[in-house]
């Protein structure tokens, strides 16, 4: 199986609060996109298209591998993926899509997200349990309703899809009003069924400036 990866590196950072688009800010001296190429390729994904802020574009291209593709992305994360889309080989037979915010992904879960692609699934997403009490709130900031957590799972990436599934979806979503946060309910809007598979809790999302220093701290730590 060929596998071609999309990194989502269009986003700006806001709630990370950087004067850089967050893709750019550096993780144990290397910017974020680099650590999300880095993963793809040990886990066994080798061609990698990179969305990126178009005001950035330049300094994206500086610090990418000359062999990665860099297109600009768009105003959300689902037209940056569709504009990298736009860009990944035909010939490949799956698509994984990767977020520059998960540097730290393990090889280990790209390569059982390709495991699943290879017997036989048209699209899988890396999940983890929900550890927390999990309640329902008003607009009066009062608990409503306990929700039941054993059912529940944290959506991680790189989620993978057979490519012309992925591609079918992103089309069939297109000029609609649905607004989706991952390629997986792109997927399942188009009504294919989203398998899973384990994620790990070091391919966290560094969304705040606190999930920056965790990051950083597990950059020191043995592999
Ligand atoms: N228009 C966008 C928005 C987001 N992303 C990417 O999607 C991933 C997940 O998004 P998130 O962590 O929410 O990043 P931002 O949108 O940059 O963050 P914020 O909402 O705080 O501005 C990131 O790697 C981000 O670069 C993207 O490619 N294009
Ligand atoms: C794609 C994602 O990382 C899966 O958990 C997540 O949906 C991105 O969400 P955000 O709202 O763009 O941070």
């Amino acid at each position: 199986m060929h596998a071609v990866g999309i990194v989502a590196a269009a986003g700006s950072g806001l709630r990370l609060g950087a004067e850089l688009p967050k893709a750019l800010v550096h993780l144990g001296g290397r910017p974020l996109v680099c650590w999300a190429v880095e993963s793809l390729r040990a886990g066994g994904v080798e061609q990698v298209v990179v969305a990126v802020p178009a005001p950035q574009q330049a300094a994206f291209t500086a610090v990418l591998p000359d062999d990665v593709h860099v297109v600009v992305g768009g105003d959300t994360r689902t037209a940056s993926v569709r504009a990298a889309l736009g860009a990944a080989r035909e010939h490949a037979d799956a698509v994984l899509v990767h977020d520059a915010a998960r540097p730290l992904t393990p090889p280990d879960v790209v390569a059982r997200v390709l495991a699943a692609l290879a017997a036989g699934a048209r699209a899988v997403v890396p999940v983890l349990p929900v550890v927390d009490t999990t309640v329902v709130v008003d607009g009066d900031g009062v608990v409503t309703a306990d929700v039941p957590r054993a059912p529940l799972r944290r959506v991680q990436t790189p989620q993978g899809f057979d490519r012309a599934t992925l591609v079918a979806a992103y089309a069939h979503a297109h000029g609609t009003a649905a607004e989706f946060t991952d390629d997986a309910s792109v997927v399942r809007a188009a009504g294919i069924p989203v398998q899973t598979v384990a994620g790990d809790e070091r391919a966290a999302k560094i969304t705040v400036a606190h999930d920056l220093r965790m990051a950083e701290l597990q950059t020191e730590w043995p592999r």
